[in-house]
């Protein structure tokens, strides 16, 4: 058979059908190579940053400043976990439920969405007054993993009657993995303390920032004296009897120093190794030194380092590069780091000579020489 085509081109029968046949053929070929393009392109689409962010990627990211690492976890983890979600047929198991609903800490744990919870604090720094307290707690907040309460709660100590929700309504909210932590210097002199954060949390991890007793006393009679000008000088409070040289261990000046009679009684309660001691003067001298050990002790990421100090000149002491939360340096306020009156050096070498014996004793316990008799 033939046909005959405009332009009177004559085709047979036979032609007409291995055209249609090639048309058809690259036809079906080209649908086929639309269908993969899309498919690749359509993922590409769904999980923009999960296919290409590892662990560690994530682990990395938690040291950025903490908001823009929140914001940028909830969104990673989110879409891998919507990508999981979507796409396996298989029931999610607890895992992938959590990072649905939530995002890793800086150790790679999954944290819950929201705001996270108020809860007890897992440590407490619980002394000494004027052992440069303020001072780890603000190095420590600087830490991801770290929340703390702002303000002295004094709960075991003066509000203790107020229970356990008043306490707990004192925190920040923090999110899973994240450590809840206070300071509260007084506790370290509080009898009923011990017992009372061990009927807490057994667990309760204590931090106590300890400092050569001798010149503790002398900034504690600085901060008095500030606040009442008119007290009486620190070498006639110092003793009971000057002319026999009996110093008043009644002086809470005095007592707070000795601080194995008071670690005795930490002791009734909890082991040795949950209580850290810090040197106050390291923590000057070496704050990225002292910090290492905290952050060890609290079972953290080392993320704080000498990085993240300078030594302030003018202060006289090591400040952050960045406080927490914000991009500026941040030395400690006006009543940190102030200038001591001068006192009789007799009177210091008494106090000296008081201290010895229970330091002696303290190095011993603690197992740290803090060189305070050198
Ligand atoms: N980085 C830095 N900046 C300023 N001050 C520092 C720092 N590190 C430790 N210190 C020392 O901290 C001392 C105050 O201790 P506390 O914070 O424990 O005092 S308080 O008990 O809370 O009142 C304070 O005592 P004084 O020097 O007697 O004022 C400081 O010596």
């Amino acid at each position: 058979m033939a046909c005959k085509l405009p332009g009177n081109t004559t085709v047979s029968g036979k032609s007409i059908l291995r055209r249609c046949a090639v048309m058809l053929v690259s036809l079906l070929a080209s649908f086929y190579l639309l269908h993969g393009l899309t498919q690749l392109g359509g993922s590409a689409l769904r999980s923009p940053v999960s296919a290409s962010v590892s662990a560690s990627e994530l682990v990395d990211a938690s040291q950025a400043p903490l908001r823009r690492k929140r914001v940028l976890h909830r969104w990673v983890v989110g879409s891998v976990a919507r990508q999981r979600l979507d796409g396996g047929g298989d029931a999610p198991g607890p895992q992938v439920r959590d990072a649905a609903l939530g995002f890793p800490s800086a150790s790679g744990k999954l944290r819950p969405l929201g705001d996270g919870t108020k809860r007890l604090p897992q440590a407490i720094i619980v002394g000494v007054k004027k052992g440069g307290t303020r001072a780890l707690l603000e190095f420590l907040r600087v830490h991801p993993d770290v929340r703390a309460a702002g303000a002295e709660p004094h709960f075991f100590d003066r509000f203790y009657d107020n229970g356990l929700a008043w306490y707990r309504d004192l925190m920040p909210k923090t999110l899973e993995g994240q450590i809840t932590m206070e300071k509260t210097p007084s506790y370290f002199v509080t009898r009923e303390a011990p017992a009372r954060i061990y009927s807490m949390s057994r667990s309760t991890k204590l931090i106590v920032v300890v400092r050569d007793p001798v010149t503790r006393a002398i900034s504690d009679y600085t901060q008095t004296l500030s606040k009442k000008p008119d007290i009486a000088s620190f070498e006639s409070l110092t003793f009971k009897n000057r002319t026999t040289g009996l110093i008043d261990t009644s002086w809470s000046a005095i007592q707070i120093g000795i601080y194995t009679k008071h670690l005795d009684n930490w002791l009734q309660f909890f082991p040795m190794h949950q209580i850290l001691f810090v040197s106050g003067e390291r923590l000057i001298s070496d704050p990225a030194g002292e910090l290492g050990r905290v952050q060890d002790f609290l079972g953290l990421k080392r993320i704080i380092t000498d990085k993240h100090f300078y030594f302030n000149q003018t202060k006289g002491f090591p400040c952050l590069k960045k406080a927490e939360g914000s991009s500026k340096p941040h030395c400690l306020g006006k009543t940190k780091g102030r200038t001591h009156p001068n006192i009789d050096p007799e009177v210091v070498q008494r106090l000296r000579d008081f201290y010895r014996p229970f330091n002696m004793k303290f190095y011993q316990m603690t197992g740290r020489m803090f060189g305070w008799d050198d």
